[in-house]
């Protein structure tokens, strides 16, 4: 049997709008063996089980499911047109779907390993990274889980060509199997080094509370609401910002009034108030300041989640979060975690 798993993430973490991601502790897990089956010949070779988030919504045809789908796309541009016969994959999901946890960005990692490991491809990691980028196209959340820990991102200039190429939404790049058809031709294969991270240090003291509200934002209408241009002094803003976000982090003890200013951000949360009821009330109220332990706050990824670092009193700022989402009817969760370094793990036994 082979485990794959990938760890869920925050992306932007204020001012890092699709540049940083922090690699989280909850794990999507796939179990995958493959065996001669004697019982009726599967699609694409291959049976799928699924528990946890999104039971009742994510299918199981491995036309359609993202992880499947994703694995079938980096296999057909090796030349191998479906799955070893018979693949069967068990999913394991606790990442809760369209909260802003990266449920897709692992989801995307996780059919990129798959692929790899069934069609026993030998991608490197970097490789791997562009095939993510084809299917997702913000970079923040499928580095910090394929890699893991606190990274910055970006994507290369590419060639017009290049460009074109990376831009073929994946609806396109395989469109025959939307239909279940295998139309034998070879999807686009994407560009060498579209995209690159690098590792920031992240100070032990800080932890994650992720409060996750109980209803989604699907991400592609949180990109929706965003301006297609901004004016010179909220990009300076998020720039003064972002420049030194990952020191601050990075720096013990932790600075926390230092933290929760580097974490201000002008480029997207202003614009995803309208999403998430109360939005702007929290960041504004709780500070280090009103909240002591508590070193910033922000939307995680495309929200509706809250993620607030913190070096302690973690219950007590948790609460105050839900009390005030709860004044607006919305019922929360919430989840102490912790840096994922290690990224995406490949076990065999
Ligand atoms: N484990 C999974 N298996 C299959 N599809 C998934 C899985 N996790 C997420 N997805 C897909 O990704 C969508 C959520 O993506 P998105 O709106 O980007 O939210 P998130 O912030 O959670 O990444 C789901 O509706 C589903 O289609
Ligand atoms: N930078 C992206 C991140 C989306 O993250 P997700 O976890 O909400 O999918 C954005 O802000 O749109």
């Amino acid at each position: 049997m082979i485990t794959i798993k990938v760890p869920c993430s925050s992306a932007n973490i204020g001012p890092g709008f699709d540049v940083i991601g922090l690699a989280l502790s909850v794990w999507l897990e796939i179990r995958i063996d493959v065996a001669q089956s004697a019982t009726t010949k599967a699609p694409l070779n291959c049976v799928i089980t699924y528990e946890g988030e999104g039971a009742d919504e994510v299918s199981l045809s491995a036309e359609r499911n993202l992880i499947t789908r994703t694995a079938i796309y980096v296999l057909r541009c090796h030349g191998q047109r479906q799955f070893p016969e018979t693949t069967t994959i068990h999913i394991i999901n606790p990442i809760p779907l369209g909260r802003g946890l990266g449920s897709s960005g692992a989801a995307v990692v996780a059919g990129v390993v798959l692929g790899n490991e069934v069609g026993k491809l030998g991608l490197s990691k970097a490789r791997m990274l562009d095939f993510c980028l084809m299917i997702e196209r913000h970079p923040d959340n499928v580095a910090a889980a394929l890699y893991g820990g606190f990274v910055g991102t970006y994507l290369n200039d590419l060639s017009p060509e290049d460009t074109e190429r990376k831009e073929i939404p994946l609806s396109e790049v395989l469109p025959e199997l939307e239909a279940g058809l295998d139309t034998g031709l070879e999807p686009p294969k994407p560009p060498v080094g579209i995209g690159h991270y690098m590792k920031f240090a992240w100070a032990r003291e800080i932890k994650a509370i992720a409060i996750i509200p109980q209803f989604e934002v699907p991400t592609s209408k949180a990109r929706s609401v965003l301006p297609t241009s901004y004016s010179r002094a909220d990009v300076v803003f998020n720039l003064q910002r972002i420049a030194l976000l990952p020191t601050a982090l990075g720096h013990s003890p932790p600075d926390a009034e230092q933290i929760y200013l580097a974490m201000q951000d002008k480029v997207h949360q202003p614009y995803r108030k309208g999403l998430i009821p109360g939005l702007p009330e929290i960041l504004q109220s709780v500070t280090p300041k009103s909240h002591p332990g508590l070193c910033g706050i922000c939307l995680s990824g495309a929200g509706p989640t809250i993620l607030a670092l913190a070096t302690d009193n973690f219950e007590e700022i948790a609460k105050v979060i839900l009390d005030m989402f709860s004044k607006k009817g919305i019922e929360c969760v919430w989840k102490l975690l912790e840096p994922a370094e290690d990224g995406t793990t490949v076990v065999y036994s």
